[in-house]
């Protein structure tokens, strides 16, 4: 098992990882990388989104820089930059610590944390070169959302450069309103863990058109019309209720409807990406920076404490008279 994240064969370099700064300057805003991190539940296109968005961004001349963090998958249908697989070796990990495949995930991505800084060393002497640093995450989407080494990865690169969420829904299988329901309170909930620019990318819509999901986030009644038709149940009252709750989180939240097959939507895609990107320096940045701020000046107030009362306990003692005689 490798112990050094990869990069066409060549070891990082020994550095920190580079600061977004204050991100006033127009200049530097438009300088800076952007991260994508695409999450979403397995089977809902997040690789085949990868390789499409990767094709669309080549074609515009951007070639992203593209990392892989599933440690599991079999087979990418693109090129990684950075590959967990090359660090560590998941079937090892499994039989060495005796585990099962999620166990497997978790503790491989939690090796792979280990070594985040050499990985933010690459992505800081890659900056300049790519305009988008896109990252592939595991079809077990709770063992990087709700992991420790999900959040570090996550918090690492959201407090380096400007970094989006993109929650990749499929959308054909959300055509029930209690699948839909069920996406969109798993969509919060990531949205509420990692607070950061947030984009919900309806995929598939080559097979099911995104219409009835727009609909149903802008029209409360046609969701309860839906649900409805759907059942008179307990369940459907208790949708009823919980809808209620979702108006306000679909009333700011930014969505696009893509299909990874064919392409469709992409330009959409980066307008609601650079809208996001736009979200993290008026909001997600100053957040940051006054939470860094608190968390100085209290350790500042932590340290003067300790010099207070150790001045406190001071006192001058006079020793025994020394016969110099
Ligand atoms: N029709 C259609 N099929 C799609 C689209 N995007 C992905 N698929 C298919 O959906 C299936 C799952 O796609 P993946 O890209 O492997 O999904 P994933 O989310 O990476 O899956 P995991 O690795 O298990 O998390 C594959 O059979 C894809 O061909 C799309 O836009 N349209």
């Amino acid at each position: 098992m490798g112990d050094t994240p990869m990069e066409g064969g060549s070891k990082a370099a020994d550095k920190q990882p580079a600061s977004v700064g204050d991100g006033s300057g127009a200049a530097a805003r438009e300088a800076a990388p952007v991260n994508i991190i695409m999450i979403g539940m397995a089977g809902s296109g997040k690789t085949t989104l990868m390789q499409r968005v990767n094709a669309y961004l080549h074609e515009r001349k951007e070639a992203p820089y593209v990392v892989n963090l599933d440690p599991a998958v079999a087979k990418l249908p693109f090129q990684a930059n950075i590959d967990i697989r090359d660090t560590v070796d998941y079937k090892q990990v499994m039989s060495e610590y005796r585990l099962g495949p999620n166990g497997g995930i978790l503790t491989s991505l939690n090796l792979f944390a280990t070594k985040l800084d050499q990985v933010m060393e690459i992505v800081e002497k890659r900056a300049s070169s790519h305009k988008y640093f896109l990252y592939d995450t595991p079809g077990q989407i709770e063992i990087f959302t709700w992991s420790a080494s999900g959040t570090i990865i996550t918090n690492t690169l959201a407090a380096s450069y400007p970094t989006v969420v993109v929650y990749v829904v499929d959308t054909p299988r959300t055509a029930s309103p209690a699948t839909f329901m069920s996406n969109m309170m798993y969509a919060c909930s990531i949205l509420y863990k990692t607070q950061l620019p947030f984009l919900v990318v309806f995929n598939k819509t080559d097979v099911v058109d995104d219409g009835f999901a727009r609909e149903w986030m802008s029209d409360f009644e046609s969701f309860q019309r839906a649900l409805s038709d759907d059942d008179e149940s307990f369940m459907s009252s208790l949708m009823n209720s919980m809808c209620l709750v979702l108006d306000e989180f679909y009333a700011q939240l930014r969505t696009v409807g893509v299909s990874a097959m064919t392409g469709q939507g992409m330009p959409e895609l980066f307008e609601k990406i650079d809208d996001a990107v736009k979200e993290y320096y008026d909001e997600f940045l100053p957040s940051l920076q006054r939470q860094i701020q608190q968390k100085r000046d209290s350790e500042r107030a932590q340290k003067d404490e300790q010099l207070r009362r150790l001045m406190n306990d001071l006192t001058v003692t006079e020793g025994k008279e020394v016969d110099l005689g």
